[in-house]
């Protein structure tokens, strides 16, 4: 995995795959503009939009009200030189507003408990990550820091973050608590670090291969999800009731409503709270657009006519049930598009090789469920489709799943786009509800209106 923002290269590689679409969709303009204008019309959207500013990103550091500003360096952080030797290797140069909020917090002495809240893809991981390595006792061999994440994808994956950060530190050892990891009766687990899923985790507590009582900082990723969903919330209050009073603990998420924010400030002593913007206002970077159709088939069809588009750089297509996810991807197979599927019915092992495949840039269009919608980090998404909108178990609205999905691109500052493919009145009434929770629209992308569309690239 990639952890550099290579924001030249990314604008270079996507330019230079640009002239074929639009070529193709221009020529199709002409020949079959029923079938190619939504092909034609979304490479010019990403032309304008995705590559509009090669100094984006610097633009945006500079930006007070941006999420990347900020004043410090890494030095000022107080970081311990191997760890800022490994966050310079991963090529960053300086924190983001998170990182540089949250860090002096994080590290300080004594311990300070922390719920923080920040967008998508602006470096929460990265931040309790450095915290994590900081901490670490490395001749003490036990669990200090315990961390959770929701998915076996998202453990893994702020794993491979920590080992990436912790390369100048190879005293400092981790282990994965996740399924499919194994110990033998009686094993007592000696890493510093151990991150995973709270069945596991629980798991291997009860089996007393872990000793919760020493760990001194906890983290939970995607803090809102943990508390708010049953299954998650039991597990985790089960952890939370083994550790320490002393010990650290730390809440991070992009989203909070308010009464998991009230439980968390309940369970979470003397929180100091970052909240560093209003959650719609995340949406910034991420151009949301829609097309209408009338059936399911229809939905189908648009979904193949960008294909091309989709794979300029990489795509994730968000459905909403396995055999939905499973239903999209045969047929798309079976018409030739080249797509893979990651859903929970695959085994880990399948997981994980369908993951490294798409992060390796071998697939370029990924079908999943919101099994991906939270965490995943990968650098060169930059549009997001949700065959189907998502919605929660009443069938309403589910506006915080939905910024976590479209929050797949749009990452550390670059542009995003997410496309949503509406076929029935509930369907609209779902898109309009978002619309109005984020209090932004979401466009409406005519193929017959080109104007329209150039305007909206801009
Ligand atoms: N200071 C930094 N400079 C440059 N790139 C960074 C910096 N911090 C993080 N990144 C990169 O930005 C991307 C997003 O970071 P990260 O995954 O930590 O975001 P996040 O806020 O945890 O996202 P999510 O809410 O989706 O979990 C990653 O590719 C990461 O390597």
């Amino acid at each position: 995995m990639s952890q550099k923002v290579d924001w030249a290269n990314f604008v270079a590689q996507t330019e230079a795959n640009l002239p074929n679409v639009k070529d193709k969709a221009d020529d199709s303009d002409d020949e079959a503009p029923e079938n190619q204008a939504e092909a034609s019309l979304l490479a010019k959207i990403i032309r304008k939009g995705l590559v509009a500013n090669k100094n984006d990103i610097e633009v945006q550091r500079q930006d007070p009200k941006s999420p990347l500003y900020s004043v410090k360096t890494f030095e000022a952080l107080n970081l311990k030189p191997n760890l800022l030797k490994g966050v310079y290797e991963m090529g960053f140069n300086a924190p983001s507003k998170i990182q540089e909020m949250a860090l002096p917090t994080l590290l300080a002495d004594p311990c300070q408990n922390l719920i923080a809240q920040a967008q998508s893809g602006t470096g929460k991981t990265a931040a309790f990550v450095l915290a994590m390595l900081s901490r670490v006792v490395p001749d003490k061999h036990y669990p200090q820091v315990l961390c959770l994440s929701p998915t076996y994808e998202l453990a893994i994956q702020t794993g491979e973050v920590a080992a990436n950060m912790a390369k100048f530190c190879p005293e400092i050892e981790m282990r994965f608590a996740v399924r499919g990891e194994m110990l033998p009766r009686g094993t007592k687990i000696a890493e510093h670090i151990v991150i995973g899923t709270p069945g596991k985790v629980l798991d291997w507590t009860k089996q007393k291969h872990l000793d919760l009582k020493k760990i001194t900082v906890f983290v939970l990723d995607e803090a809102d999800v943990m508390i708010d969903q049953q299954g998650h919330q039991d597990q985790c209050i089960r952890i939370h009731k083994d550790l320490s009073a002393s010990c650290q603990m730390l809440f991070f998420s992009a989203t909070y409503s308010q009464e998991v924010m009230d439980f968390a400030e309940h369970i979470v002593k003397n929180p100091i709270v970052i909240r560093l913007r209003r959650e719609e206002e995340s949406l910034d970077n991420i151009g949301q657009y829609y097309f209408k159709c009338s059936t399911a088939d229809e939905k189908y069809n648009a979904l193949t006519n960008i294909y091309g588009t989709l794979s300029i750089g990489q795509a994730i297509i968000f459905c909403r049930t396995k055999k939905m996810a499973e239903w999209l991807s045969q047929k798309m197979s079976n018409d030739g598009h080249a797509v893979a599927i990651l859903s929970g019915d695959l085994t880990v092992e399948q997981r994980i090789n369908v993951l490294d495949r798409f992060r390796e840039g071998k697939e370029k269009v990924l079908i999943t469920t919101n099994v991906l919608s939270r965490g995943i980090d990968v650098e060169q998404v930059t549009i997001v489709v949700n065959f189907d909108l998502p919605v929660n178990v009443e069938g309403k609205a589910d506006c915080e799943t939905y910024l976590h999905r479209i929050g797949r691109t749009g990452r550390f500052g670059k542009k995003g786009l997410a496309i949503n493919l509406v076929d029935s009145d509930s369907s609209m009434k779902i898109l309009r509800d978002i619309e109005e929770h984020f209090g932004r629209k979401i466009q409406y992308l005519n193929a017959d209106d080109c104007d329209e569309i150039e305007k909206i690239g801009q």
